[in-house]
């Protein structure tokens, strides 16, 4: 693996972007990368464990100079992110994002940045329920798919390069067009977290009548609910909030299949049960046969 590019800005230093550190030094990818985040003291820590050569005090400082900036703070704050360091950004810079949702990062970042600069959207489709600088390790990417987004028109060669860095991260990287992405992450992600967050809120909600027995005796499938229940709060609502349209589509058509499933429970139609179990299994069963089993030991480790 080879150098990419030989200054790289990290805005927002939580699991994503600190994964990235690690994994650029790891591949020797990156020449310098200088870190900043909002918070004195996620900057602070970021210093004590030695996350990205420069942690800086302020976007600006840095942004100048970089090849790459990666904006890695919520959905919900990029916009504000892309305007604060629109003026520092030097020409000829990709700036990329790793954002859970596409369409409306594209809209809230495209028209602050300058016309010099190339605007690649991307989305490392890997992470944990853990948040923070000290969540990440270098690991996290390898074999998981980066989607990249970039507009028509967006150089080759700026493409090429983005891809180059997260290839040498360690992921498969694919392009996609950003309406796609929503709806695509909506099912395979966005909905799946919400479905878990309901599974742990009702759990909850019946904590008296079941005495806590809900977590003595969970049982692996509500293990795995509540693991992903554990996700960053900020994060998912703005994911959520960004993604209305996809969610709430895949949600009301959730809804619909519930329904028949809990019609099909309460007369006994055991048949459609049966058919519908038949129909998932085969699922689950194409996911290992295409070797997309995405169960990847350690990701719910946390470093240091
Ligand atoms: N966690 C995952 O599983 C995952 C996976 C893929 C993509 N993503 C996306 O990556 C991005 C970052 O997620 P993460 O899991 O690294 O989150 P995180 O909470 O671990 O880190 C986010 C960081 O951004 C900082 N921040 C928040 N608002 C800011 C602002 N206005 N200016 C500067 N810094 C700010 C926070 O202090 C924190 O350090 C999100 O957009 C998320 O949707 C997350
Ligand atoms: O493994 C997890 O903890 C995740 O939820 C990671 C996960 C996912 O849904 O797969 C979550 C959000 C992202 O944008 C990408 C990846």
């Amino acid at each position: 693996m080879s150098q990419t590019y030989e200054k790289v800005a990290l805005i927002g230093l939580g699991l994503i972007a600190s994964s990235m550190f690690w994994a650029m030094k790891r591949g020797g990818l990156a020449g310098e990368v200088r870190g900043y985040a909002r918070s004195g003291e996620t900057r602070d820590i970021a210093r004590e464990i030695g996350l990205c050569d420069v942690v800086c005090d302020s976007a600006a400082e840095a942004v100048k100079d970089a090849d790459l900036v990666v904006l890695c703070v919520p959905v919900g704050a990029m916009g504000a992110v892309a305007q604060e360091i629109a003026p520092h950004l030097k020409a000829g810079a990709t700036v990329s994002d790793v954002g859970s949702v596409k369409k409306a990062v594209i809209d809230a970042v495209g028209p602050h940045l300058p016309e010099n600069v190339h605007f690649i959207p991307a989305h490392p489709l890997a992470g944990t329920e853990h948040s923070g600088p000290r969540a990440g390790f270098a690991e996290l990417f390898d074999n998981r798919y980066t989607l990249l987004v970039p507009a028509d028109g967006t150089p080759l060669d700026a493409v090429r390069t983005l891809r180059d860095l997260w290839e040498g991260i360690g992921a498969k990287v694919e392009e996609m067009d950003a309406e796609h992405h929503d709806l695509v992450l909506g099912v395979t992600s966005h909905a799946p977290h919400l479905i878990a967050y309901t599974m742990v809120g009702v759990a909850d909600d019946l904590r008296r009548v079941t005495d806590s027995e809900v977590i003595k005796y969970s049982a692996a499938g509500f293990r795995d609910f509540t693991r992903i229940a554990a996700s960053d709060p900020t994060m998912w609502r703005d994911v959520f909030l960004n993604n209305k349209d996809a969610t709430l589509e895949i949600l009301g058509r959730f809804t619909e299949e519930l329904f028949a499933l809990q019609r099909a429970i309460r007369t006994g139609d055991g048949d459609m049960l049966h058919a519908y179990f038949t129909r998932t299994r085969a699922i689950r069963r194409g996911i290992i046969e295409a070797g997309q089993d995405t169960d990847a030991p350690d990701f719910g480790r946390v470093k240091k």
